[in-house]
């Protein structure tokens, strides 16, 4: 099981005694940032997401094996079903705390430690809003009031959790001074995490860790809690908030998977741990959590919620390793670091993709058909390259068969070797006999053979006129169409100095289908300059 955080200063991390409620500080861990997940909690807070108890535990045990410090598994005393969620994510979910909102009232707190009494370390986050708008508009309590209530709910929550978390609602929008006294009292009434939300997204980066300096040299007893952070996405700026507020002293981050959350939504934890990863020069803080489940973790949440993420999303999107502009897959396939902060192994992420669009340039081209097994004459790429763009121009999405049917249009209109002629015999026995005659690059080839039916005599006549050693490696014949004169469609390989060329043809005879098709295989063969056009060495 991780660490249990409760009390924290600069250098000290405490532990918190699940028998006595007792803080000790027995772990130092100056620069360790804790992941407080709130996906089962403020993510289903999202309109239109409701998830059911047995989604929720499979999601709460995804995060518990990505490594994250504490589940918010939900709120209590919201409704029965929540109760029923959090009662059992407390009882399966082990390794990382578990957490359960309430409001600052014993009914809902009595009730959020119910649910929690199976965890292995239970959490209680109690929250009030703290900002004068809050206070007017909606608890309609003065100042004075709110403190008494907090003073009121962490005396009744003493000794029912391992550890108490306060929020102070709004926490950016308070008078710094009366925000600096409410987090005080919540100290001196055993709350050891602090937690600062930017409840409405309006903080600046800036801004923000301003505040959380404020805070830490006006909390009384500030040295023995951890400052938590909790941002909206309502202006964009969550990440940016948030990572200003670590480097400001704040050592919990309140996030969601996909950036789940009310409204615009919670900063993304694949989005903060990456960026506190892949720039630890600048923040230099030590990051516990399993990146390579992030792929993983965000589809499974994607599913359940059913809030699809969208493509352009950082780190978990589908474009997040993908590269459409020639400039950039030049790069990328010479060195990916050129175009890529991080690998996408590091996610879990399938590895970078080279979309080809109207953006790609020839260096991306040449490099798909190559891993479309094509090998292509220098002298044919121009012209193919430029039936490429003008396709892309024309076509939102270029599939492989796009490219495939651009090559094979280009290879049926060059046609370097023709069937002139072609006659066939066999009788009841299989025993059979064929010629073929051959327009090829070196002039008028011909040749006869005898096999094993006719498909095998005409083949094995056409290999004789070609002169080459061109085995078949793989044949399927299908019939298109129904009926007598049905179109039978033969699909072939053919290996020519260890390499492997298709080829296709349609035809009511299936012995001329699989001539034709044969054919079209040699004329790969010679578009892709494998075999020499020279009639000398041929
Ligand atoms: C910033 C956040 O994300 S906070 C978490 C938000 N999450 C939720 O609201 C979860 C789902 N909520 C619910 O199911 C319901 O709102 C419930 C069950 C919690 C409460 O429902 P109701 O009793 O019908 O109250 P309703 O939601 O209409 O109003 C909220 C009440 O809580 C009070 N309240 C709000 N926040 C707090 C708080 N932190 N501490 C104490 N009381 C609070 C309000 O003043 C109001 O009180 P009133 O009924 O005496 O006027
Ligand atoms: C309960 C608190 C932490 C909250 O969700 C918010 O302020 O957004």
């Amino acid at each position: 099981m991780k660490d249990k955080v409760a009390v924290k200063d600069d250098v000290t991390v405490g532990v918190v005694s699940r028998t006595t409620g007792h803080t000790t500080q027995n772990e130092t861990s100056k620069d360790k940032v804790y992941f407080f997940d709130t996906t089962l909690r403020d993510g289903e807070q999202s309109p239109g997401v409701s998830l059911q108890t047995p989604e929720k535990i499979e999601i709460a045990q995804s995060l518990a094996r990505m490594g994250v410090d504490v589940i918010e598994a939900g709120f209590p005393a919201a409704s029965p079903g929540d109760f029923e969620a959090v009662a059992a994510i407390a009882n399966t979910v082990k390794g990382c705390t578990v957490a359960g909102l309430a409001r600052a009232n014993k009914a809902d707190i009595e009730k959020t430690a119910e649910a929690l009494a199976g965890a292995e370390h239970s959490r209680l986050h109690v929250f009030i809003a703290t900002s004068d708008i809050h206070l007017e508009y909606k608890l309609k309590k003065t100042r004075e009031e709110v403190i008494e209530t907090v003073k009121d709910c962490l005396a009744f929550a003493a000794g029912k959790f391992d550890e108490i978390e306060f929020s102070a609602e709004d926490a950016s929008r308070t008078d710094m001074d009366y925000l600096s006294e409410v987090f005080s009292v919540a100290i001196e009434g055993g709350a050891t995490i602090l937690n600062v939300p930017d409840t409405v997204g309006y903080m600046t980066p800036m801004e923000f860790a301003g505040k959380i300096r404020y805070l830490k040299e006006h909390v009384r007893g500030i040295e023995k809690a951890i400052i938590s952070v909790h941002c909206h996405d309502d202006l964009g700026m969550a990440n940016a908030n948030t990572l200003a507020a670590i480097e400001a002293g704040a050592r919990q981050v309140e996030c969601t998977v996909n950036g789940l959350g009310e409204r615009a939504g919670n900063v993304g934890i694949e989005e903060v741990v990456m960026a506190l990863k892949t720039r630890r020069d600048i923040y230099g803080v030590d990051v516990d959590i399993d990146t390579k489940q992030f792929t993983r973790v965000s589809h499974l949440v994607s599913r359940l919620t059913g809030m699809v993420v969208p493509p352009n999303k950082a780190i978990v999107g589908a474009n997040a390793f993908a590269h459409e502009s020639g400039i950039h897959q030049h790069g990328v396939l010479s060195n990916p670091t050129t175009y890529e902060i991080m690998t996408p192994e590091s996610v879990g992420a399938e590895k970078s993709a080279i979309v080809l669009g109207k953006h790609s340039g020839k260096h991306a081209f040449v490099d798909h058909l190559v891993r479309l097994g094509f090998t292509v004459d220098d002298s044919k790429i121009p012209d193919l390259f430029t039936k490429f763009k003008s396709l892309a121009d024309r076509k939102k999405q270029i599939f492989d068969e796009d490219i495939i049917a651009l090559v094979m249009d280009m290879i049926d209109h060059e046609k370097a070797v023709e069937v002139v002629h072609h006659h066939y015999h066999s009788d009841e026995q299989g025993y059979a006999y064929a010629d073929v005659r051959l327009k090829t690059p070196e002039g008028i080839r011909e040749d006869a053979a005898v096999g094993d039916g006719a498909v095998d005599a005409s083949l094995k006549a056409a290999e004789r006129a070609l002169g080459k050693p061109i085995s078949l490696k793989d044949f399927q014949v299908r019939a298109v169409t129904s009926g007598k004169d049905a179109l039978g469609e033969v699909m072939l390989k053919v290996e020519y100095e260890g390499k492997l060329y298709h080829g296709r043809a349609i035809h009511t005879d299936i012995i001329t289908s699989s001539v034709n098709a044969y054919v079209n295989a040699i004329n790969s063969i010679y578009f892709a300059k494998a075999i020499t056009t020279n009639a000398e060495e041929a």
